[in-house]
């Protein structure tokens, strides 16, 4: 069957639909591997729902399955919409709940679940926007992926750090479930823009810029997250899954 390749901001998925709903920690670890698969930060399975427009299955590339994916929300409605399994406007059921997707050309915009923040530890604070992350509000240049790998562990969490300039946001990331730091993280990017928000260094909509150096917009609107970027097939084939 068919099975794409689709990028978020350089946060990259493997992408096919299908019906059945399996276990599939295995093949996301064979596909999303860089060496002898093809090589990707998660893997994303589109399954048919009779509510909404599709539910999905998410995999980071260690096989561990994720509640939501940011970035893969938006490749997954970009898939739905190109291959006609949703029209422009899209529903879909997450682990963490239901996700609103609009379709612009490449451009797509997603509504996140509700998000929560989860306390303070020294001078971190940890958000759930659909995943947990560690957010520190500092330079970037001070990402020190073995301090990020040690609290990555300690919180069960994905690690960010994020630094405003000239009214702009930029983060970093150390994903979980990847176990590196990501061109990009949608829900990272996202519990950075609520801690720089929280500690009044910006209002209720900014342009983001992740390591991938690509641009996204995040907002807040009647308290909950919205967030739009470009998103690009990369790849297509036929493949045993
Ligand atoms: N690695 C994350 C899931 C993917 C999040 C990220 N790729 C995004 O765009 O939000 C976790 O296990 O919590």
């Amino acid at each position: 069957m068919f099975v794409c390749k689709y990028s978020a901001s350089g946060n990259d998925f493997v992408i096919f639909h299908t019906f059945k709903k399996k276990d599939r920690s295995n093949l996301a670890k064979k596909l999303c591997d860089r060496f002898n698969g093809i090589g990707a930060d998660g893997l994303i399975v589109l399954l048919p729902h009779k509510t909404y427009d599709f539910e999905w299955q998410f995999y980071n590339a260690d096989g561990s399955e994720a509640s939501m994916c940011g970035n893969g929300s938006r490749a997954a409605a970009l898939y739905a919409y190109k291959y006609d399994l949703a029209s422009s406007k899209m529903k879909f059921l997450t682990g963490a709940g239901v996700i609103e997707a609009e379709v612009d050309g490449d451009i797509v915009e997603t509504q996140l679940t509700p998000y929560k923040e989860l306390g303070k530890f020294d001078e971190w604070e940890l958000f759930d926007t659909g995943v947990p992350h560690l957010v520190k509000l500092d330079k970037l240049e001070n990402f020190n992926i073995n301090e990020c790998r040690e609290l990555r562990y300690k919180h069960n969490a994905n690690v960010n750090i994020a630094e405003v300039k000239d009214n702009k946001l930029f983060v970093r990331t150390y994903e979980r479930g990847v176990e590196d730091e990501t061109l990009a993280c949608g829900t990272g990017m996202c519990a950075s823009f609520l801690k720089a928000r929280k500690e009044g260094l910006i209002g209720d909509s900014i342009k983001v810029y992740p390591k991938s150096k690509e641009e996204l917009e995040i907002s807040l609107k009647k308290n909950r997250l919205y967030f739009k970027g470009r998103v690009k097939e990369t790849f297509k084939a036929l493949c045993e899954v």
